[in-house]
């Protein structure tokens, strides 16, 4: 990765100088853990079931308030975070309580470091990291941002298999994007693009124009584009609502349709988020989410999403690749794959990227078309 690097401004006054404390970010946050549950630990779910998932929610949530708040010396504290974790695999005490809470749902569900680490490692990234060259580079980012997380959940709920993890990924990275496409605004007041300056460059866009209230024809067309490849990555991973059950199969619906909503709230934006983040209002969400699990339920979609799962798993492991097959135009994939493109300013939506000649390129693999999900029914729009 070539990014620029820098660290996050000038280093802040410690609240505990000369100390790299955890205790008091951690207390706070395992206070305010009975009323920021992990969305997907409903009440329906079993009592050890919902408790695995909060303790996940709570070490994740003090891992990014560490990244992105903590006053002092980030990098130290993480640092120390990193080696109080490390005990839970090496039978050791760890000092922090939510590391001790952890450690019961790591045993109890037997879940590898490996995803915790990269949590980690992506807040660390975080201090020092704030431009991504390539798309491949930002994908990479979100491979320790964000698929740590649905590899976690799915051992809670002893289901990660190989093909599996390869779909939650696609849906992670997914959703990582998209919520970094609806924050351009709030990301560039934090001095952080999360667009890679590649596509920028490609489509004519410079940063003085991600920082202008509205967004320019250009921008728009650059956001359709990013926007578009978001959402055939999301829609690779769909097929992993019909490998999962029960409530998790909700949960699931639940993400991929709340991640095409947010897409969809930029389309509905006309690709403009400089003003701030479109957000997708909850009758909406809950829309895609109905049409994601409705889709679950058609018969012959849990073949296809284990063929998807196995053409997935085939063509990566533990991250996307770097292949390029071509995908709709964003407009059209944005829309669910009608060909309802939206209202794009300036008329035609680019389906190459300036001066390069190539097709909209998506970063990973398509599986089997059979298993894609891209319907949404008329009334979710
Ligand atoms: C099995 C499966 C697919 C489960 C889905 C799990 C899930 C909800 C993943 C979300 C990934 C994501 C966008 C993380 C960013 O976290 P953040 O909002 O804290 O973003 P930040 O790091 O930018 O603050």
């Amino acid at each position: 990765m070539t990014a620029i690097d820098a660290r996050t401004g000038p280093p802040r006054p410690s609240a505990h100088p000369g100390t790299t404390d955890l205790t008091t970010p951690t207390e706070q946050v395992l206070l305010a853990a009975p009323a920021e549950n992990f969305p997907v630990a409903s009440r329906l779910l079993p009592a050890a079931t919902r408790d695995h998932l909060n303790a996940l929610y709570v070490f994740g949530r003090l891992v990014d308030d560490i990244g992105d708040e903590a006053p002092g010396d980030r990098l130290a504290l993480l640092d120390e975070l990193a080696a109080d974790l490390e005990l839970i695999w090496s039978g050791g005490e760890p000092k922090l309580p939510v590391h001790r809470r952890l450690a019961h749902t790591v045993r109890a569900c037997d879940l590898p470091a490996e995803p915790f680490r990269r949590l980690v490692q992506a807040n660390r990234q975080d201090q020092i990291v704030t431009r991504y060259d390539t798309y491949e580079d930002l994908v990479q980012y979100c491979t320790l941002s964000a698929d740590p997380i649905g590899r976690m959940v799915l051992g809670v709920f002893g289901l990660a298999t190989p093909a599996r993890i390869a779909l939650s990924d696609r849906i992670c990275t997914a959703l990582q994007l998209a919520e970094h496409f609806q924050d351009v605004a709030e990301d560039l007041a934090a001095g952080r693009i999360y667009v890679p300056l590649e596509d920028l460059e490609a489509f004519g866009v410079t940063e003085t124009d991600l920082a202008a209230p509205v967004a320019s024809p250009a921008v728009r067309h650059l956001m359709a584009f990013e926007v578009a490849r978001a959402r055939t990555l999301l829609d690779q991973g769909a097929p992993l609502v019909n490998l999962v059950g029960g409530r998790l199969r909700l949960a699931m619906a639940g993400f991929v349709g709340g991640g095409r909503a947010a897409l969809d709230a930029i389309r509905r934006a006309d690709y403009d988020m400089l003003g701030g983040a479109p957000k997708a209002p909850k009758p909406r969400m809950a829309a895609f989410a109905a049409a994601a699990w409705a889709r679950s339920l058609v018969p012959g979609q849990a073949a296809a999403a284990r063929a998807a799962g196995t053409a997935v798993t085939a063509s990566s492991t533990t991250a996307p690749s770097t292949t390029a097959p071509s995908t709709t135009a964003p407009g059209a994939a944005a829309a669910g794959g009608t060909g309802s493109s939206g209202p794009v300013p300036s008329g035609t939506i680019p389906t190459t990227i300036p001066g390069r000649g190539a097709a909209v390129a998506s970063t990973v693999p398509a599986p089997a078309p059979a298993g894609s999900d891209v319907d949404v029914p008329e009334g979710a729009r």
